[in-house]
């Protein structure tokens, strides 16, 4: 788990010249079916940072971060720290923490494995990396459910970003705040997270709005070893904020019943060994987010409610990952078939797909060394 080593030898400070620390945390899927904003798992895809800068200023001046970028979403990233996000939100925990800035001549390299907007949790991947970022080179030692409470400032359902911070089949709830800490909560992201400009001096947007205490609650449920994640990724973008725009504001009692049901007995029967297919298959079918979706996603339906334990022995069930486009098939062998007869299904819909059999991991890691 997560490492925040504050101590360091006087030798090893004396013959370093600079700090390094290197940031790891997963991919994630979110609601699995029927747990809308409420579950995540995380996913064997990471995405990594590796940061460095002098334990000492050098003379000369403050020298803006420097950061390369290589892997998915290179050709759309921002390198600039004030806009990138996971450097932006490093920046709003420094500031919310009495730091002013990065420290001088600092260098960020990030290689990252998950694609963007596709449902795998790129943006919550990106958050907590920036919150753990912000945390190590501050020394502030915060706790788990604070390092929580940045992220939930930023990404406003709990799912993606507490699955990638602890690791995990995980569900989260938010609570309820009072009314002081609701408004702090509600403030606009753009002032969570405001665009300082390169030459931003020391003082300006020095106090954006600290989270409320204790804002997300998560507990990890059992996962059988036995269970594999096949992604199936179109070869397509959609916006986490696009496919919650076509979401109902309300719900029938039917509905909210039906997935309340399957979410219940879908969180215990994932971690049996022998996981049971019949029951995890019906355990992830969804009527809150799913069915509005479909009209984003051609082909939804038909790879959903085609690929089924009777027609790819090894499956156990099947649903939308995250806002999607993927699919996520939650299967104990038969990978290709599954992947392959959803490919076909997609490409009459021409959709190009690739897929991925992932497994699920732990969660974030930071690393504190020097070098
Ligand atoms: N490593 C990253 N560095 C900087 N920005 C990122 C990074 N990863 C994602 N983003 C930003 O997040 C956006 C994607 O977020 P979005 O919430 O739409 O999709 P997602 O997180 O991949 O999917 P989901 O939330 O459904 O799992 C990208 O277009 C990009 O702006
Ligand atoms: N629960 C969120 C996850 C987004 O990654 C949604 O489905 O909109």
């Amino acid at each position: 788990m997560s490492r925040y080593d504050q101590i360091r030898p006087a030798r090893v400070l004396s013959m370093a010249s600079r700090r390094k620390l290197s940031v790891r945390v997963p991919a994630t899927s979110a609601n699995i079916g029927p747990g809308f904003d409420v579950v995540g798992l995380s996913l064997s895809l990471h995405l990594s940072l590796v940061v460095t800068y002098p334990w000492e200023p050098p003379a000369g001046g403050y020298v803006q971060p420097e950061i390369t970028y290589s892997g998915e979403g290179a050709d759309e990233v921002s390198l600039d720290a004030y806009k990138n996000l996971t450097t932006r939100v490093a920046l709003y925990v420094l500031r919310c923490n009495a730091v002013r800035r990065f420290p001088s001549h600092l260098t960020m390299h990030v290689d990252n494995e998950i694609p963007f907007g596709r449902g795998l949790g790129s943006s919550g991947a990106a958050v907590i990396a920036g919150v753990l970022l912000g945390n190590a080179i501050g020394n502030f030692n915060l706790p788990t459910e604070r390092l929580l409470d940045f992220a939930l400032m930023v990404e406003r359902h709990p799912d993606n970003v507490t699955a990638a911070l602890v690791g995990g089949f995980v569900g989260s709830y938010l609570k309820e705040l009072d009314e002081e800490a609701t408004e702090a909560a509600s403030v606009p992201l753009s002032e969570v997270l405001p665009e300082y400009p390169p030459d931003a001096s020391e003082d300006w947007g020095l106090n954006p709005p600290v989270p409320p205490l204790g804002i997300g609650h998560y507990i990890r449920f059992g996962w059988s070893q036995s269970i594999r994640a096949v992604a199936i990724i179109p070869r397509f973008e959609l916006s986490t904020a696009r496919a919650r725009e076509v979401l109902p504001t309300q719900y029938s009692r039917k509905d909210l019943v039906f997935n309340m049901q399957r979410l219940a007995v879908l969180t215990t029967a994932l971690g049996q060994t022998p996981p049971d297919p019949d029951l995890i298959y019906e355990a992830m079918k969804d009527r809150v987010h799913q069915p509005y979706r479909k009209t984003l996603i051609p082909g939804l339906p038909e790879v959903t409610s085609r690929i089924t334990p009777a027609t790819h022995p090894g499956l156990l069930g099947i649903c939308l990952s995250g806002a999607g486009p993927t699919i996520l098939a939650l299967a104990t062998g038969g990978f290709e078939a599954i992947a392959e007869d959803a490919r076909k299904i997609f490409e009459g819909f021409d959709i190009s797909i690739d897929w991925k059999v992932l497994e699920v991991v732990g969660g974030s890691s930071v690393a504190d060394a020097a070098e």
